[in-house]
């Protein structure tokens, strides 16, 4: 990291990056290369470029036309060749992610209803406030046990949970890479990851259905994986770390459209990116070029400030920014401008009057 911020912890909770000097206006603070993980949703696979993210639409085209040769890697298409010859060096790894590309679609036509292999019964009956560090590992193991049975079939996934099978197949391709490819620890660090603030319990808390969920995705990801890549779920620790630091760590994939709403396309998890906290009232900007995502301050940052970007829209209202960071965030915001706009609608009892532009 550069001297100009340090990470250190804030006094609200987690850590968060200060600046140690005086930064002037539209600084580059951090430009992250590459993602460890990411996935297009599958139904822009065709539209998204899955080398530097470029959307067809933005250039008012229907589709990319460039694909791999043969049949391994279906499932990803090219702006143009240079992307499809950077991907196969940079992220096909021994042919590995487009092997396992054709193994997920494949094995997502196998799927058996009704929904979800077993997950223990004591489960449905539990509250937020008992689903426990101890709980949620005793579900695990019960999960692992079945998974682990050749006779279990490969649970039923939707869309979504499809999406999040190809993020973690993306991470443990990384790992992969990185454990066998020493150079690869110049860019890649998968102990870096695990640095990231872990939400899998908070997530749960918050939304009990999604243990099933995660434990399908783990099954799914146990049945289809190709046997070098096996040791990485023999237990479910590495997708769980993926799948804690997923939530709250990652990053949408938008279109650069200047017109009209934009698109989300997949997500992408850019782990030096991820120490920014979320203010009301940010004083750093995230642009994406290509597949490198670069954080700027919006302003001249004095030193000991905290450097913050912003998770949501702050156009919106005071409660609804709140709401919003609450229910899909998992927190309550802490910055300034919520404290200001709170203090004065509390004081006189109307409608908030926004304090930052
Ligand atoms: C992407 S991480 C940011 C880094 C994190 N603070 C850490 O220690 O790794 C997002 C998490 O930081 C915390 N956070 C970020 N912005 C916040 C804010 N404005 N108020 C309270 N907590 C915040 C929340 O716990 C949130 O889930």
């Amino acid at each position: 990291m550069d001297t100009v911020f340090c990470l250190r912890t804030t006094s609200y909770g987690g850590r968060g990056l200060f600046s140690t000097a005086r930064i002037l206006k539209d600084t580059l603070l951090i430009s992250c290369d590459a993602p460890y993980a990411t996935v297009i949703y599958r139904k822009f696979r065709k539209e998204v470029c899955a080398h530097c993210f470029a959307y067809a639409f933005d250039v008012r085209k229907n589709t990319w036309n460039v694909k791999l040769d043969g049949q391994a890697g279906n499932g990803v298409w090219f702006c143009k060749e240079e992307c499809r010859d950077a991907w196969v060096i940079e992220q096909n790894v021994g042919g590995l992610q487009g092997l396992m590309n054709a193994a997920v679609d494949k094995a997502a036509k196998c799927m058996k209803k009704p929904k979800g292999a077993p997950t223990p019964a004591f489960i449905d009956h539990l509250r937020p406030e008992d689903i426990t560090h101890e709980v949620h590992d005793l579900a695990w193991k019960h999960a692992e046990k079945v998974y682990a049975r050749s006779g279990t079939p490969i649970p039923c996934l939707d869309e979504m949970e499809l999406d999040s099978v190809r993020f973690v197949v993306s991470a443990i391709v990384r790992r992969y890479f990185e454990d066998t490819t020493p150079l690869a620890h110049n860019t890649l660090s998968w102990s870096e990851l695990l640095q990231l603030q872990d939400n899998e319990i908070m997530h749960i808390r918050s939304r009990p259905y999604m243990l099933d969920s995660h434990m399908r995705i783990y099954g799914f990801l146990c049945k289809v994986m190709l046997p070098i890549l096996q040791p990485y779920v023999q237990s479910s620790e590495m997708v769980r770390a993926i799948l804690g630091r997923d939530q709250g760590n990652v990053f949408g994939l938008w279109d650069m459209s200047t017109e009209g709403d934009s698109e989300m396309l997949g997500w992408s998890m850019y782990v030096s990116g991820s120490y920014f906290n979320h203010d009301c009232a940010p004083n750093v900007r995230k642009v994406r070029n290509n597949r490198a995502l670069c954080f700027f301050t919006t302003r001249d940052v004095e030193a000991g400030e905290e450097l913050c970007i912003n998770y949501i829209d702050i156009k919106d209202k005071v409660l609804e920014r709140r709401a919003e960071l609450a229910s899909n965030w998992y927190f309550d915001c802490a910055c300034r401008r919520c404290e200001g706009e709170l203090a004065h609608m509390n004081g006189a009892n109307c409608e908030p009057v926004l304090t930052h532009g």
